[in-house]
């Protein structure tokens, strides 16, 4: 097994709080993990820095056997691709163009965009469901078609490891499944590696094979989902009741 991303005693704190204290983790080839913790637990702040955008306080953070810390930001970006949460900073351009901006840091610096690489922003597009609206300017998205244009735009990239925060916001059920099926089945079948925040512990239960419990008042849990998403760990980590039914369907999880 290869393991493509892992922290070792990763502590980090913003402004006056601990986000994380202590983390120790391996991500593995091939798993899907669930980043999960109430709001204001620290899920953004952790996945920007697992992705570089800001440092930790302390301990390391490796990308294969790399540390992320000597790491060019060129080779990062063929590394390790972010699904933002709220990203507002795309330009006026089309779909077309936006996707296609997945594919520059597999190009050098002065080359364009080939045959290639336009077939897989089509594929892409394709698959996200935004063929239709390829020519459009971005501007003119629906939130969901925007948030289908980020995933579409990450799995251009098709980095090794796959980090998205909140990748269901803005999407309809159908959708929800449907890309993080196409995600989820992405990165088993290229031996990648997808973390991603979500707020439904049912997607959880569903998509990941593991997880990391950010919780409020103690160090982080990692472990495998079947085992975490119990209902005294939930309890400790939404300060919340949350009732787990197991049905024909499944296990399903409900707010008391
Ligand atoms: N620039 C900043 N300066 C100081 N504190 C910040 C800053 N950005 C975020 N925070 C605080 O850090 C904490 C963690 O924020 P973060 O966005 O990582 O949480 P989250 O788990 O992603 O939350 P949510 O589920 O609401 O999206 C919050 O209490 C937030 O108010």
């Amino acid at each position: 097994m290869t393991t493509l991303l892992s922290t070792h005693q990763l502590n980090i704190r913003i402004g006056n709080k601990q986000i994380c204290t202590g983390l120790s983790a391996g991500i593995q080839a091939g798993e899907v993990w669930g980043l999960l913790g109430g709001n204001g637990a620290g899920k953004t702040t952790l996945l920007h820095t697992l992705a570089g955008l800001r440092k930790p306080d302390s301990g390391q953070i490796l990308y294969k056997s790399e540390l992320l810390s000597g790491i060019n930001s060129r080779k990062k970006a063929r590394m390790c691709g972010i699904l933002l949460q709220d990203d507002e900073s795309q330009f006026p351009a089309t779909v077309m163009e936006t996707v296609l901006q997945g594919r520059h840091p597999h190009l050098s610096l002065w080359q364009w965009e080939g045959e290639e690489d336009e077939q897989i922003a089509v594929d892409a597009l394709i698959k996200t469901d935004l063929a239709e609206h390829k020519d459009k300017n971005v501007t003119q998205l629906s939130g969901g078609e925007k948030q289908r244009l980020k995933i579409a735009t990450l799995l251009v990239q098709n980095p090794d490891i796959l980090l998205a925060d909140e990748p269901t916001n803005h999407l309809d059920l159908p959708h929800q499944i449907n890309l993080l099926k196409l995600l989820t089945d992405r990165v088993r079948s290229n031996s990648q590696t997808l973390l991603m925040s979500l707020h439904d512990l049912n997607l959880v239960w569903r998509f990941c094979d593991k997880v990391i419990l950010l919780y409020p008042d103690r160090e982080p849990e990692t472990g495998n989902t079947v085992d975490l998403l119990i209902p005294d760990h939930l309890e400790a980590l939404y300060q919340h009741p949350i009732h787990c039914l197991d049905t024909d369907k499944g296990r399903l999880f409900v707010a008391a």
